[in-house]
């Protein structure tokens, strides 16, 4: 089984360039299957979560073309089956997306419940809600979710709780319905933004989308387009956060500063120093780190999806930190791994309270999900001596070569595969 050694103590420095946001991907590879024409996207992060949906979408008889790492070609035209196996659809969460994208072109859909990171209860009632007021029959039998409407027909959904999987799971389902859909309580994450101008290029009809009104005009067909998709706002965060635990100072390339508000708020009030270009920021951390408390909300808020990264940073940080996860209830599972390299983490409720440590020690570690396990790599980076992390098919889900990068900037980390690579390894960073 792979695994990432880690010989931690060293700032990182240099320059990193952010690749295509995985999350917007997910959304934007299963709406290309819409149209019968060739869709071309670009700056596709070349991830296991991405490779797996691409799977699924050739699984049921769509073609799909690498044109280079980063852009790929797909055509609906050929879809056979409306039937998304269980194989690939339980190693992720977006295979939603094939439920509501499949029911929009052809008012029917077929999938099994889907996997992702096992972070919370993750229910996907909203969605049904939503595909049932378009007047679509749902059904869950064995575990598939089946979906089907004579005729979908415009409808006003108000979603109970505010949710990404829904909201662009509804704007596929409904862009090509009769008449007016009108989404209210929607998420305003990037990612759904893009996803919208995604299905507007193909000819749909979405206005609102980053707001939390979206309203959808039903139009007859989608065509062929060629999109580019924003940058992954959770992994530019990530190498922020990694500069905030390591004193590095680093320059994050190909990023749109807006969508990292909230992140750079909070190294702001830990004191670290940010410079800021039109698509590039600097974090400069090369001085004392503070405290901070944080807690996760939907967008514009602090994303749940970088809550284990800022832990990392507060841990290491002068003073006490509260980090508050209200999204999803089962997000401190590297908590207990972080106590064992030295931090000192209580975790009460929803409620992490951190007394920041001046140093961690190296240890034997395992991924439990993929943001966590992205953390824990960080703790070692920070952490004196070498450490190992187990179950990194995780961090593999969400990030594009994670160890090339961080090499990059200077980190003594490799990727290895049997006990002989690793010794390899140790040799030679003595
Ligand atoms: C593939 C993808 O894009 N995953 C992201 C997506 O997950 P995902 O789309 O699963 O998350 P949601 O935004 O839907 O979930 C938000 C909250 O709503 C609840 N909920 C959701 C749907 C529903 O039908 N019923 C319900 O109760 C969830 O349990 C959770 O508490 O958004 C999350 C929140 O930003 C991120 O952490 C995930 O990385
Ligand atoms: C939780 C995540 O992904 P998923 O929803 O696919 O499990 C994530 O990207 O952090």
């Amino acid at each position: 089984m792979e695994q990432y050694v880690v010989k931690g103590g060293v700032p990182l420095r240099g320059e990193v360039s952010i690749g295509g946001a995985k999350n917007a991907a997910l959304g934007i590879l299963a709406a290309a299957i819409m149209t019968d024409e060739t869709v071309t996207i670009e700056n596709v992060p070349n991830v296991r979560d991405t490779r797996v949906l691409l799977q699924a979408i050739e699984g049921i008889g769509a073609k799909v073309k690498y044109i280079y790492n980063n852009t790929v070609q797909i055509n609906g035209g050929s879809i056979s089956d409306l039937n998304v196996e269980y194989e690939y659809i339980r190693k992720i969460r977006a295979s939603y997306y094939l439920l509501g994208a499949l029911l929009g072109k052809y008012k029917e859909s077929n999938v099994a419940l889907p996997g992702g990171c096992n972070i919370g209860s993750r229910p996907i009632d909203q969605h049904l809600k939503g595909f049932k007021a378009l007047g679509a029959k749902v059904n869950i039998d064995h575990g598939v979710v089946s979906a089907k409407a004579e005729n979908l027909v415009g409808g006003h959904i108000y979603f109970d709780v505010v949710t990404v999987g829904a909201t662009i799971n509804l704007m596929m389902a409904s862009c090509m319905a009769e008449g007016e859909t009108i989404l209210e309580n929607a998420a305003k994450e990037p990612h759904i933004v893009d996803v919208a101008n995604f299905l507007n290029a193909m000819g749909a009809n979405i206005k609102g989308a980053g707001t939390d009104v979206i309203r959808i005009k039903g139009v007859n067909r989608l065509h062929g387009c060629t999109y580019s998709i924003i940058p992954d706002q959770i992994e530019a965060g990530t190498f922020m956060m990694a500069a905030a635990a390591t004193r590095g100072d680093i320059v994050i390339k190909d990023v749109i500063p807006k969508h990292l508000e909230s992140i750079t708020a909070k190294l702001l009030e830990m004191g670290c120093k940010l410079v800021e270009g039109d698509d590039w920021i600097r974090v400069i951390a090369e001085g004392e780190v503070g405290s901070t408390n944080v807690k996760t909300l939907p967008y514009p808020g602090f994303p749940t999806d970088m809550q284990p990264q800022i832990a990392v940073a507060l841990a290491l940080a002068k003073g006490s930190s509260m980090v508050t996860e209200s999204i999803f209830e089962n997000r401190f599972k590297y908590v207990d791994e972080l106590n064992r390299m030295g931090a000192k983490i209580k975790v009460e409720g929803n409620t992490a309270y951190i007394e920041g440590v001046e140093k961690f020690t190296s240890a034997q570690l395992s991924a439990p999900d993929l943001r966590a396990g992205a953390a824990l790599v960080i703790a070692a980076l920070a952490a004196d001596g070498i450490s190992q992390i187990d179950d990194i098919e995780y961090i593999q889900r969400g990030y594009e070569d994670f160890e090339g990068k961080l090499s990059a900037l200077g980190a003594i980390i490799a990727k290895v595969d049997s006990e002989r690579e690793l010794q390899k390894f140790k040799l030679k960073i003595g």
